[in-house]
């Protein structure tokens, strides 16, 4: 095909041009092109208004203001107008918690908390954009769950709202822990927050044998106050305890009761858990929250299962020269403390529990009859009426004329008569069998006081001989 000359183009674009269809196509590419200047100008626009009228914040899920962050706005989904914040959502996810009681009674508490999208909150006059998004492709490895990041877009240019809104979120979350204990558990090789905080236990509602509790206490109060001491003389600064006897006898909660009483927390490890390896076991020893006690529970279990694997071809992968490792490996001037819990103390290897790994040991075992009876009366003795014992105090506490004292339920008129019945069928019985404290408080929860002491014969089961026995 011949290719036209210069001339030829003009003539052909000249006649192009009054053609109207040719003028048509022309003023449509006009506009089109107008249009992406104008939209090209708008985004620019648009990004500078950003830039200088708009301030935005990034939060992803790894940093610790994360979960104060979706704690302040549950706050706010429950309280908004009484505290001068408007929040407008209507993409709720749903937390659930477990209060655990000391009577085994628990609460559950459901938080809304602002779901994956975008929602809008006014703070201190100011509306903020909150975008929670969820990448469903990348996981936070240390946690296992997917990585998320919740970014805030404040329609102001005060960068100063940030840092006041994250410190009013911290506040919360620091409130809502006080006078509570945070139970650490291991996800991987980190230490992560389980559940909310529980109520701190009373020492005194684990009913120990006289004088273990005290002995415990005293010990690591002394060592809490010999920091220095340690530090002098150049040794480790940490103490390690062992805590054995049958299963249900108190010995976890004791641990969790004497954190709370000292203001600590605990970071709970069980040494057969899945994934868990030598090189994680130190790491997560060496890197335990400040002011936590490391609980290892079951620790004869780990070595146990790791002779034979389980139904899904799963072993162990602590051994046991790398749980000694990571025990000595704590030897940095930071204070550890390490509680070590066993239902078989003869199955732990010696060098497990040789001073130095393990400083203080001790038999937390089955029901002693002055244990029931402690218990007993903490569960039925806590009215002025129930623990009233003479007739005379029964008479005063129920108000009633000493004839119809008769009538008062057997229960009302004689909580510590009950409790030394009580005391007596189990010191009838322990020679040959016996009653976990865990049992008996299962037992209590149940029913009133008579029928409790009537029926506890259905509780004992044989008895094991505890290492304390003399043969
Ligand atoms: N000495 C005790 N005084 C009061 N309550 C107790 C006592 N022992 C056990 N309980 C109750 O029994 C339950 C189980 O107790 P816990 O888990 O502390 O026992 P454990 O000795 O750690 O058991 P395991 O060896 O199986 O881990 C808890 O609800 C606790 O309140």
């Amino acid at each position: 095909m011949p290719i036209p000359g210069p001339l030829e183009f003009t003539y052909i674009s000249a006649n192009s041009l009054s053609s109207p269809y040719f003028s048509a196509g022309f003023g449509l590419m006009g506009v089109g092109a107008g249009l992406a200047i104008f939209r090209r100008g708008g985004v620019v626009l648009a990004g500078l208004a950003r830039r200088r009228l708009l301030v935005s914040l990034e939060i992803p899920s790894k940093d610790r203001s994360y979960a104060w962050f979706l704690e302040w706005m549950s706050v706010q989904a429950r309280t908004p107008k009484s505290r001068g914040i408007s929040l407008r959502s209507h993409q709720l996810s749903v937390e659930t918690n477990y209060t655990q009681h000391d009577n085994g009674s628990s609460d559950v508490q459901f938080s809304l908390v602002p779901g994956p999208g975008t929602h809008w909150i006014k703070y201190k006059g100011t509306w903020m954009q909150v975008v929670r998004e969820r990448d469903s492709k990348m996981l936070d490895m240390t946690s296992g769950t997917p990585w998320e990041t919740v970014t805030l877009t404040a329609l102001s240019r005060d960068r100063a709202l940030f840092p006041l809104l994250l410190s009013e979120a911290r506040d919360i979350a620091t409130r809502r822990q006080e006078g509570k204990v945070v139970i650490y558990t291991a996800w991987g090789a980190e230490w992560k927050q389980f559940g909310t905080p529980r109520l701190k236990r009373d020492v005194n509602s684990v009913v120990l044998e006289k004088g273990i509790s005290e002995r415990i206490e005293k010990d690591l109060i002394s060592f809490l106050n010999r920091a220095k001491w340690y530090s002098e003389r150049g040794i480790p600064y940490r103490r390690g305890y062992l805590l054995y006897g049958p299963p249900g006898s108190g010995k976890t909660s004791f641990i969790q009761a004497l954190a709370g009483k000292l203001s600590y927390n605990i970071c709970v490890l069980n040494l057969s858990q899945r994934g868990l390896m030598d090189d994680k076991l130190t790491h997560l020893l060496m890197n335990a929250p400040e002011r936590s006690i490391i609980l290892l529970e079951d620790v004869d279990a780990a070595f146990n299962k790791r002779v034979q694997s389980s139904s899904d071809g799963y072993q162990s992968s602590v051994t046991f020269s790398g749980l000694l490792n990571a025990l000595d490996g704590v030897a940095s001037s930071e204070e550890r403390i390490i509680f070590m819990t066993t239902n078989h103390i003869e199955r732990l290897d010696p060098a497990l529990i040789r001073p130095g790994r393990v400083d203080l040991q001790e038999f937390i075992g089955d029901a002693t009859p002055e244990q029931a009876r402690r218990l007993f009366l903490r569960f039925y003795g806590e009215s002025s009426m129930a623990t009233a014992s003479t007739p005379a105090e029964v008479k005063e506490a129920v108000g009633a004329s000493e004839e119809e004292t008769s009538s008062v339920p057997s229960e009302m008129r004689g909580i510590p008569a009950l409790a030394d019945e009580l005391a007596e069928i189990v010191a009838a019985r322990t020679s040959t069998r016996s009653v976990s404290m865990a049992s008996l408080q299962g037992h209590f929860i149940r029913q009133s006081a008579e029928d409790a002491v009537r029926s506890m014969d259905e509780l004992f089961t044989q008895r094991e001989e505890s290492p304390n026995d003399s043969p």
